[in-house]
């Protein structure tokens, strides 16, 4: 069962009087003039919630307060200030045994270098987690293989670490966080030091695996891409602070600040949109009533382009219970495709309204409310 992490207006300074240091924080004194006197406030209150079976991604670059952040979530650091919860149990308030205990059966780490053991076998790095808890051979090799195999190492369990490319090296030490069955997982830029199609799949695997294994997970990344692509929500940091905290879409079109605009203008928007994001929602009721295609809103952008493409007037999108939630004029498309953080301007031009039916093949729409046709707005 996954659990849920808070992280309470947390603080870690670094160097002398480090409360002296958050009290001047506090007060509004800024993080340069800590630094000045010596003093390094790497995460400032940071306040969030992992839900369980999230993958929440902090983002930001190198010295923003990333790794120091994860090292509070996993008990290595304490915090200055403030409070990191995990199922409700507050972390800072554990005996050092209770946080061992913790960590090494609630929490599991993947790494950027996947700090396997180059002396053991595949399945014995795989098996280290449960080795270090003292569960007993038989049990512990038949949980590594297992977890090597929803990994795709299924038939490597008795190969060396060095016969491995290093992207198999990376699924060993997936499995290895996965086998202890932790209900958290932290991963510290895991996927960064491989190639970029291995990185993709190993992205890919992820998200697969996260389907049926539902854990809480936070991902640190430095790459914006690799954020909007598996984070469920994203925090974004900037030196030491939580900047803005939002989903792919959040960030994408509705920046926090110009900080966080300035990330997004390198980001292929055609993988991040999806219909429910760029769709108009001011339905009228004098929609298309036809048996044309429609769109569910979490419908990818390139598939609804491609709708788009075929269809006569706006794509309706329906939500679950059939209802209609929205609608996406051609033009909209188009709009979003740029760097606009905003939704195309409205047009009263009257030719608007044929110019979408005119590029494109007729709607037989037999039943078309009142008779009228699908009014394109944007
Ligand atoms: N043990 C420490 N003692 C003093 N300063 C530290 C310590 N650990 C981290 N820092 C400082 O805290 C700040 C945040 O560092 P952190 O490693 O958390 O950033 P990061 O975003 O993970 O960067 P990177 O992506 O380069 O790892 C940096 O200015 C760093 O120098």
């Amino acid at each position: 069962m996954s659990a849920r992490l808070e992280a309470e207006h947390v603080y870690k300074v670094f160097g002398r009087g480090p409360e002296q240091a958050v009290e001047r924080l506090r007060e509004g004194t800024d993080r340069e003039e800590l630094r000045a006197d010596g003093i390094t406030a790497a995460v400032i209150d940071a306040s969030f919630t992992v839900e369980p079976g999230e993958i929440f991604v902090v983002m930001g670059l190198s010295g923003s307060g990333k790794s120091t952040l994860l090292r509070l979530l996993n008990g290595l650091l304490e915090p200055t200030a403030g409070q990191v919860r995990f199922g409700g149990e507050d972390l800072t308030a554990l005996s050092d045994r209770g946080l061992r205990e913790v960590r090494s059966k609630k929490i599991s780490m993947v790494f950027q270098h996947f700090a396997l053991f180059p002396h053991r076998s595949v399945r014995d790095n795989a098996a280290y987690g449960l080795e270090v808890q003292g569960v007993p051979r038989a049990e512990r090799e038949s949980r590594a293989d297992e977890a090597l195999a929803l990994c795709g190492l299924a038939g490597w369990e008795k190969s060396w670490p060095d016969e491995l490319s290093g992207g198999m090296q990376q699924r060993v030490g997936l499995a290895r966080a996965l086998a202890t069955d932790a209900d958290i997982l932290l991963m510290d830029e895991s996927f960064s030091a491989l190639d970029p199609l291995i990185r993709r799949d190993m992205q890919d695997q992820l998200l697969e695996l996260q389907k049926t294994l539902k854990k809480t997970i936070v991902f640190i990344t430095h790459d914006l891409n690799e954020a909007m692509r598996l984070g469920d929500r994203i925090a974004v940091m900037r030196d030491g602070r939580i900047v803005q905290i939002g989903t792919a879409e959040d960030i994408l079109m509705r920046p926090a600040n110009d900080y966080v605009g300035s990330f997004t203008q390198d980001v292929d928007r055609s993988r991040v949109l999806t219909a429910g994001a760029v769709m108009d929602r001011d339905v009228r009721g004098d929609e298309a009533d036809c048996d044309c295609a429609t769109a569910s809103p979490d419908m990818p952008f390139t598939e609804l382009c491609a709708l788009s493409a075929r269809a006569a007037h706006p794509v309706a999108v329906l939500d679950d219970e059939k209802k209609l939630v929205g609608v996406v004029p051609r033009q909209r498309l188009v709009g979003f495709l740029g760097d606009e953080q905003h939704a195309p301007g409205t047009c009263d031009s009257p030719r608007a309204e044929d110019s979408e039916e005119d590029a494109s093949g007729a709607c037989d729409a037999p039943r078309r409310k009142g008779g009228k046709k699908v009014m394109a707005r944007a």
